[in-house]
């Protein structure tokens, strides 16, 4: 493979090359100056360096993706663009034009640059409409807003970009796709209102996808495709290179805070960035998983009903990886919350070997009594406390077993820290704060914290969101080995990859209901892709 930091230099699709690294049919323009060209830039917190010398340079008209291992450096660039962070060093210029740095708080919506985060920035009890002129409404300094106009711009807006929203209908009761695709419409409004006819403004999409379905970043593409035709950049932050390969024009690597390399995509092989973003290439997984089929029964759900699930019964044998999915809002998701007790459940039973459970009146604090332990998707919001340090967010289910606990500190700070190394969590430093830590490294440290508690069922949903390459598959290897030990495992995900990679058989649901069980050789990712599809077609016929 050819040394991709020597290729950092390469600014890509330039006047001279329009259309180089386009993937097919999506023009790429370019008149001038870069949109964004940041150059030198470095940030350390504490003594630990986040960005060191980076350079990035984001061509008009141009999807330019952001990859790197978690802990990289990613969302501390993102932070600087967005004024959030004051970097050491460094120099930035929109459209030619230098800027001083940091940037003032809200300083970069006046500059054309627009974001939009994983949680999206919605406020889901407010309508589409008001979600869409929020600033505004919040800036303005008239008592009367003209709705009916407001509504008839909003439907414009929505037509233009394909995307049928209702302005009237709450954030709360539309899909999460059409969240996702909300925020989006919303980010670009901004960058016109900022630069005009023009329109040279750069959409940041960091990591837009963890919470879609396949369909649904479909249709995301297709909104980023035509938004570059007129004329804005976009910036593309995510770990799935499949993605990251179909949508971008050109992707930087970070490395441990530097510019590893910024190659034209579709010059760069899958192994290659791989490579590029760990530093090695990434052994085939062969995860040899036994036969299960003989193990005894360790779950047995019967009558399940949620908000959407209409009445689920199955098994999970001891040793068994059970993956759950199904379209968006097939309520597929639902599942883990419910065995758990973290929402509502309206009937159902839960035996174990050692006894029943009402899950009409399971809680959280009984599901732990009787072994289950869940790791949600959403971790910042369920999963964890921010700002507590790492140590005690690890050590929390576990506390009762170190007494007299002020005694036991430095034992616990020991066994946190041995975890931490286990589990390849970045810094593993126990005493750093747990909202300090990077996304993925996050998720890694959730890991760490339940699998010590050796539960007998482990609830999963959506495991390696925002998880980067290498980190994905040790996850797979450690739950894999959890298995092999007798822990029985509920993965409900719409990563078919990753169903496929750990589960050995996976249900299938449509309208509430399981529609198909897949099982040996149909535990593939197209078999289960083409099931999904199918879910709701299945559903109807039952
Ligand atoms: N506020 C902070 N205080 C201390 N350290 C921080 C802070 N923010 C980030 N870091 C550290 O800076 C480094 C870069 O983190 P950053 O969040 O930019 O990584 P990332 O590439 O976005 O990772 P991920 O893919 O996991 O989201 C990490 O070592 C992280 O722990």
């Amino acid at each position: 493979m050819t040394d991709r930091a020597s290729s950092s230099h390469d600014d890509g699709p330039g006047p001279s090359d329009p259309q180089a690294g386009a993937p097919s049919g999506a023009p790429v323009r370019n008149g001038g100056a870069p949109v964004v060209a940041l150059r030198g830039l470095s940030k350390s917190f504490g003594g630990a360096r986040a960005l060191d010398n980076v350079n990035l340079t984001i061509n008009r008209g141009e999807i330019h993706g952001l990859l790197g291992e978690n802990g990289s450096g990613k969302s501390t660039l993102i932070k600087v663009l967005a004024g959030f962070h004051a970097p050491d060093e460094g120099t930035l210029e929109i459209n030619g034009q230098p800027v001083s740095l940091p940037l003032a708080p809200g300083q970069f919506a006046t500059l054309g640059l627009s974001f939009v985060h994983q949680d999206l920035g919605l406020l889901r009890e407010l309508t589409v409409l008001e979600n869409l002129r929020m600033i505004e409404l919040a800036q303005s300094r008239s008592w009367r807003i003209d709705w009916r106009t407001e509504r008839r711009r909003a439907r414009e807006l929505f037509a233009e970009f394909d995307v049928p929203l209702d302005p009237d209908a709450l954030v709360n009761d539309i899909t999460e796709t059409d969240r996702a695709l909300l925020a989006i419409v919303r980010a670009v409004e901004d960058i016109r209102k900022a630069t005009g006819a023009d329109r040279r403004g750069l959409l940041v999409l960091d990591e837009p996808t963890v919470f879609l379905p396949r369909e649904g970043v479909e249709r995301l593409f297709a909104i980023t495709r035509s938004i570059v035709e007129h004329h804005a950049s976009v910036l593309f932050v995510g770990h799935d290179l499949d993605e990251v390969r179909e949508i971008t024009h050109r992707v930087t690597v970070l490395r441990d805070g530097k510019v590893h390399g910024t190659v034209v995509t579709k010059d760069a092989t899958e192994a290659e960035l791989v490579e590029m973003i760990i530093g090695r290439r990434l052994a085939q997984l062969e995860l040899e998983r036994p036969d299960v089929v003989q193990h005894e029964t360790a779950i047995s759900v019967k009558g399940l009903i949620g908000t959407t699930l209409a009445g689920m019964d199955f098994d999970v044998r001891k040793g068994e990886v059970l993956g759950v999915t199904g379209l968006l809002g097939s309520g597929f998701d639902e599942l883990p919350y419910l065995l758990f007790g973290a929402r509502s459940c309206f009937g159902g039973e839960l035996t174990t070997p050692d006894a029943t459970y009402n899950l009409a009146t399971m809680t959280p604090q009984r599901a732990l009594a009787a072994g289950i332990a869940l790791i949600p998707a959403d971790r910042q919001r369920d999963g964890a406390v921010g700002s507590l340090p790492i140590w005690e967010n690890v050590m929390m289910q576990v506390m009762g077993d170190y007494q007299p606990m002020n005694l036991q500190l430095r034992k616990m700070h020991q066994v946190a820290g041995e975890l931490l190394q286990r589990f390849d969590v970045r810094p593993s430093d126990p005493r750093l704060v747990y909202q300090s830590l990077s996304g993925g490294n996050q998720q890694k440290a959730l890991l760490a914290k339940w699998m010590q508690t050796d539960p007998g069922l482990i609830l999963l949903h959506e495991p390696t969101q925002g998880v980067d390459v290498g980190a994905r598959q040790q996850i797979f290897e450690m739950l894999s080995a959890a298995a092999e030990g007798g822990m029985s495992i509920i993965c409900a995900s719409s990563d078919y990859e990753q169903l496929a990679a750990i589960c050995d058989r996976v249900l299938v649901v449509g309208n509430g209901r399981i529609v198909r069980e897949l099982t040996g050789s149909d535990v593939v990712k197209d078999r289960i892709a083409e099931q999904v599809y199918n879910s709701v077609t299945l559903a109807e016929a039952e």
